[in-house]
C-alpha cells in the first residue's frame, strides 16, 4: 500500500431481486459514494442522469429513489471488488483487489447480461468474475467526471444497449380501493405517503416540462391530495424556469388533507419567485389566468372524487379550463381528469377533458374504459414506486377486456353524460384534438 492509498472494504449492499435481468458493475464506491452510502454518489457523476434519460424519468434525487428506479426496470447494481487498496477514486491506483461474490446475484436473479461502467471494472471483471458467472461483460463508457470529454448525450446513446435486455413495464389497472391499499402497504414498508406525493408531483412536472419546455403554466389545485400533487408540481416547474400560477380555494395552512397540507406548506416556505399563489380568487380572475396560460394542470379532483356533479368553485374552474382547451391551451390531468371517476369511468358534470393524464403509481380501471380517451387523452403511468412485489401473484397481468358495466350497444347508460357534439365513438369531431391515436379502438372487440 502506498502512503496516499487506503484499504477500502465495500460496505454498500448490492441492489437486486428475483426480477433483475441486467447486472451493472463499477469497480469500487468512490469516497463520495461511501459518504452517501450509495453507488455513483458524486454529484458530477452522470450515472443517474444517464439512467433517468434512458427511461424518460426525472433524475432520482435520493438513494431510495435510485434503488426504486433500478428495481422497477430489472437492473441489479453492484461493484466488482469487495476490497482493495486505492488512492481516492482513482481506478488506476487499485492494488490488492479482492472480488465480490457475484453468484450471490446470478444465483438469485435471471441475469442475462453484465455491463461494466468503465475500462477498469471490465478488466477486473474479466480477470476475477467472468469464470464465476459464465457471462461475458459488455464494457460501457465511464459516467465519472474523469470522462468529462464524453458528453451526456453520447454516454446515454452508449447505455441504450441495456434496454435490449429489459422488459417493457407492465400496466396493471387496479380498482381505486386497491390503489389506496397499495399506497398504504408501500408506506407501511417505509416509503411514506408524503414521499409518494413528492414523487407524484415530480413526475407530473417532469412530463409537463418534457411536453412543454417553455410557457406559462396554471395549476388548478383542489383541497384533497390530488391538489397536493399540483402544489409539488408547481414548485418543480417554477424551478425549471416556467412562470407558474397556482390557484387554490384554500391557503396551505387551511388545507386539511395530509400529505397535501405539508406539501403545500413546504412550497410556501421556499416559494420560487416565478410561482404565484392565488387563494380563492374571483371567477373572473381564474378565467383570466387560465386564458393567459399555455398549459393548464388539472389537480382539482383525483381518485377521491365520486358523484354526478362537481361543486363550486371547481365546476366553474373546469368549465373555464375546457373552454381554454377548445382555444388551443394544453390540459394535463393529475391522476385522472377532474369530474371523471377513476373507478367507473363515468364523467360527472362538468368534467375535464385532458390532452394528457399522468396517472400515479398504476393505471386504474376507469381509465381503461373504451371511451376514456375522450376525457383522459393519452394516459401515462407515473411509476412513483416499485409495485411489483405487491402485485405479483395477486393481480392479473392484463386489464379485463370487456368491462361488465360498459354501456351495451343500443342501450346507452342514462347516467353517463357526454357533450352533445360527440359522435357515437366518444370522439368529438369538432374539438381540436388530433384524430389519432386512439389505440383502444384499433382492437376488434369481438375477437
Ligand atoms: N394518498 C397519497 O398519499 C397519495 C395520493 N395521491 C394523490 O391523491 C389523490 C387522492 O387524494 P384524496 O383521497 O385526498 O382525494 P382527491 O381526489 O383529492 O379528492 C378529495 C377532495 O375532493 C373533494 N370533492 C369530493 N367530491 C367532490 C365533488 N362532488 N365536488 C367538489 N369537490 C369534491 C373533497 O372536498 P370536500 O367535499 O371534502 O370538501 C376533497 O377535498 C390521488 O388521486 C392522487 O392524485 C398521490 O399523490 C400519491 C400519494
Ligand atoms: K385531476
Amino acid at each position: 500500500m502506498t502512503a496516499s492509498s487506503e484499504h477500502i472494504v465495500h460496505e454498500i449492499e448490492p441492489v437486486f431481486d428475483r426480477h433483475s435481468r441486467v447486472l451493472i458493475l463499477g469497480t469500487m464506491p468512490s469516497p463520495k459514494s461511501r459518504e452517501e452510502g450509495f453507488f455513483y454518489g458524486h454529484p458530477r457523476n452522470r450515472f443517474w442522469t444517464v439512467l433517468a434519460s434512458l427511461f424518460h424519468e426525472p433524475v432520482p434525487a435520493t438513494n431510495q429513489r435510485k434503488r426504486d428506479l433500478l428495481l422497477r426496470h430489472g437492473i441489479a447494481l453492484w461493484d466488482v471488488l469487495a476490497s482493495c487498496d486505492i488512492e481516492g477514486a482513482s481506478d488506476a491506483s487499485i492494488k490488492n483487489a479482492k472480488p465480490n461474490d457475484l453468484t450471490r446475484i446470478t444465483s438469485a436473479a435471471p441475469i442475462e447480461a453484465v455491463f461494466c461502467t468503465g475500462a477498469k471494472s471490465a478488466e477486473l471483471y474479466r480477470r476475477y468474475c467472468e469464470s464465476q458467472t459464465g457471462i461475458p461483460a459488455v464494457q460501457l463508457p465511464s459516467t465519472s467526471p474523469a470522462n468529462a470529454a464524453m458528453d451526456t448525450e453520447t454516454l446515454t446513446a452508449a447505455y441504450q444497449v441495456i434496454l435490449d435486455h429489459l422488459e417493457a413495464p407492465r400496466h396493471v389497472a387496479l380498482h381505486v380501493p386497491e390503489v389506496v391499499a397499495l399506497e398504504q402497504a408501500i408506506a407501511a414498508d417505509g416509503t411514506s405517503l408524503a414521499e409518494l406525493m413528492d414523487r407524484a408531483g415530480g413526475f407530473l412536472a417532469f412530463y409537463t416540462h418534457t411536453l412543454h419546455p417553455e410557457g406559462r403554466i396554471a395549476v388548478l389545485c383542489g383541497t384533497g391530495n390530488n391538489g397536493g400533487d399540483g402544489w409539488v408540481a408547481a414548485g418543480w416547474l417554477a424551478e425549471a424556469g416556467h412562470d407558474v400560477v397556482l390557484i387554490t380555494p384554500r391557503s396551505a395552512d387551511e388545507l386539511r388533507a395530509e400529505p397535501a397540507k405539508s406539501a403545500a406548506q413546504k412550497l410556501m416556505q421556499a416559494l420560487p419567485e416565478s410561482c404565484r399563489i392565488l387563494i380563492a380568487p374571483e371567477a373572473d380572475a381564474v378565467a383570466a389566468e387560465l386564458k393567459a396560460a399555455d398549459v393548464i394542470i388539472d389537480a382539482i379532483l383525483g381518485t377521491g372524487f365520486s358523484g354526478d356533479s362537481v361543486k363550486e368553485p371547481f365546476a366553474r374552474w373546469i368549465e373555464e379550463a375546457c373552454a381554454c382547451r377548445e382555444s388551443g391551451t394544453a390540459v394535463i390531468a393529475a391522476d385522472c381528469p377532474s369530474g371523471y371517476s377513476a373507478e367507473t369511468g363515468k364523467a360527472a358534470s362538468p368534467c375535464i377533458k385532458a390532452d394528457e393524464t399522468v396517472t400515479m403509481i398504476t393505471s386504474k380501471v376507469g381509465l381503461e374504459r373504451p371511451w376514456a380517451f375522450t376525457y383522459c387523452g393519452n394516459v401515462t403511468v407515473a411509476p412513483i414506486a416499485y409495485t411489483r412485489p405487491y402485485l405479483d401473484e395477486t393481480q392479473p397481468d392484463e386489464p379485463e377486456e370487456q368491462p361488465a358495466d360498459a354501456p351495451a350497444p343500443g342501450k346507452p347508460d342514462e347516467q353517463f353524460r357526454r357533450p352533445e357534439n360527440e359522435d357515437d365513438d366518444g370522439y368529438d369531431p369538432y374539438s381540436d384534438r388530433p384524430a389519432t391515436p386512439e389505440p383502444l379502438f384499433q382492437q376488434d372487440p369481438w375477437n
